[in-house]
């Protein structure tokens, strides 16, 4: 997902109407891409970007909005400021957002248009005024005293401070940022150079990724100005994937040959499937619990022209054998429902929507899964654990657990614990050869 605004076709305000909608929902529980993918194509770009902002720069909004406002407001007008205020702090570190005075325009007229919040036109409008002077005055002074503006549960820092000590305020800073594009070029229609040579075409600049966690990559491009997916030469026609650059160590790593019988046990959207079939013409089995999600599996192949009768999308629970025919998989990856804590940058209503209890939850889930799994495993065959977490509670210790139950699971090299950085998301990997004649 790429949260650039990259086109002001909707009205400012409209926008910050519809985005302080979308974070009521995201308050109310309800996933953010969830709710993104409901708005229409011309809708999304700007209210992507800027409810990613707000929820980017919430504890900083929210010391602003307490400071002028020591008598919390009705939510409707705390989540209109809340958008509006991460527009100043935009336009004062880089200069590239829109004018104070647009900003404030904008706000109000979103304010006076939408009845729940008419009534505080006069508010708005004085708080507004306000912070953007308090955020021009403190423009050139560092943001004190915590400089993570963005929202992590108590629980959620403390996991990250026992377990990261001297790195989890940098990572923490870290997911705070804007996240640039990755993409991943379909190798069965490009090389990366070659493709590179299509972006320099229209304009776009983009770089290699060479490796992650000593992992060779020879797919993954960066552009630091995201652009929509649209504008990307031949996206339609499946010359490329958005993936971030952690993710597309999965399928290197089980390294895919002709012929091999491979069970993705928890695909959708299929991001790591179509990654699979890239790499070689393997009989896949995708199998997804949710029946919504498993209908993207077979979108992205139709895009990138990977469907085939070697291919089959199967709805199913992998930790239950009921959809299964009982022949065995040479390699099996499993991309385990987990909190998500490594993928923030790109999905920033996770902390907002976890709660501590998901954790024990989630660790149980993934160790059915696990065994279950493993039992549809041939002898000498590999399974590839992965998270896209950084708790170690759904990573190492996982594995640890897996292997002091599984006397035949032998523990080979694999990078682990990823942590998030600019290039790449956070991620867990394990990889497991099942001993046997
Ligand atoms: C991390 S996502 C997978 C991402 C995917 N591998 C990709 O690269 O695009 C985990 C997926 O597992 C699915 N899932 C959760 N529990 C499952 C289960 N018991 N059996 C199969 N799929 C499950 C979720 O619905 C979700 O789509």
């Amino acid at each position: 997902m790429t949260d650039q605004a990259t086109s002001r076709s909707l009205p400012l305000s409209e926008a910050i109407t519809i985005s302080a909608q979308a974070i009521g929902e995201v308050m109310l529980g309800r996933s953010l891409t969830e709710v993104l993918d409901q708005l229409d194509a011309h809708e999304r770009p700007i209210v992507q970007s800027l409810t990613f902002d707000t929820l980017r720069k919430w504890v900083r909004s929210h010391e602003l909005i307490k400071q002028f406002i020591p008598k919390t407001p009705p939510v409707e007008v705390e989540y209109l400021l809340s958008v509006a205020i991460p527009l100043f702090l935009q336009s004062s570190t880089d200069g590239k957002g829109y004018a104070v005075h647009t900003i404030v325009d904008q706000a109000v007229k979103a304010c006076s248009e939408y009845e729940p919040t008419m009534y505080a036109k006069g508010l708005v409008n004085a708080v507004l005024r306000k912070v953007s002077l308090l955020v021009q005055e403190e423009a050139n002074r560092p943001y004190p005293p915590d400089p993570i503006p963005m929202f992590f549960p108590p629980w959620w820092r403390a996991n990250l401070k026992k377990n990261y000590s001297k790195v989890w305020h940098a990572m923490l800073i870290q997911q705070a940022q804007r996240a640039p594009l990755i993409l991943r070029v379909n190798s069965q229609q490009y090389t990366r150079a070659a493709y590179q040579d299509l972006l320099s075409e229209v304009g776009i600049a983009a770089e290699p990724i060479e490796d992650i966690a000593g992992v060779s990559l020879d797919s993954a491009l960066l552009l630091r100005e995201p652009v929509p997916v649209s504008e990307l030469p031949g996206f339609y026609s499946g010359a490329v994937s958005v993936q971030d650059a952690g993710a597309q160590i999965a399928a290197i790593l089980l390294d895919p040959k002709p012929g091999d019988r491979i069970l993705d046990a928890c695909a959708a959207p299929g991001g790591k499937t179509a990654h699979l079939l890239e790499l070689a013409q393997c009989e896949m089995t995708a199998l997804e619990l949710d029946g919504e999600r498993l209908g993207k599996i077979g979108g992205n192949l139709d895009r990138l022209r990977l469907q085939s009768d070697a291919v089959r999308v199967v709805r199913g629970d992998a930790s239950k054998s009921a959809w299964w025919d009982g022949k065995l998989f040479d390699k099996i990856l499993l991309d385990a429902p987990c909190s998500a804590s490594g993928i923030v940058a790109r999905h920033p209503d996770i902390p907002f929507l976890r709660r501590e209890a998901d954790i024990g939850a989630l660790q149980l889930r993934q160790r059915a899964i696990l065994a279950q799994s493993w039992k549809m495993l041939k002898p000498g065959g590999l399974l590839l654990y992965v998270t896209c977490s950084v708790f170690p509670e759904e990573g190492e210790m996982q594995a640890l657990w897996f292997s002091a139950q599984h006397a035949d699971a032998l523990r080979l090299s694999a990078p682990g614990q990823i942590l998030p950085t600019e290039t790449n998301d956070g991620f867990y990997y394990a990889l497991f050869k099942k001993n046997g004649p």
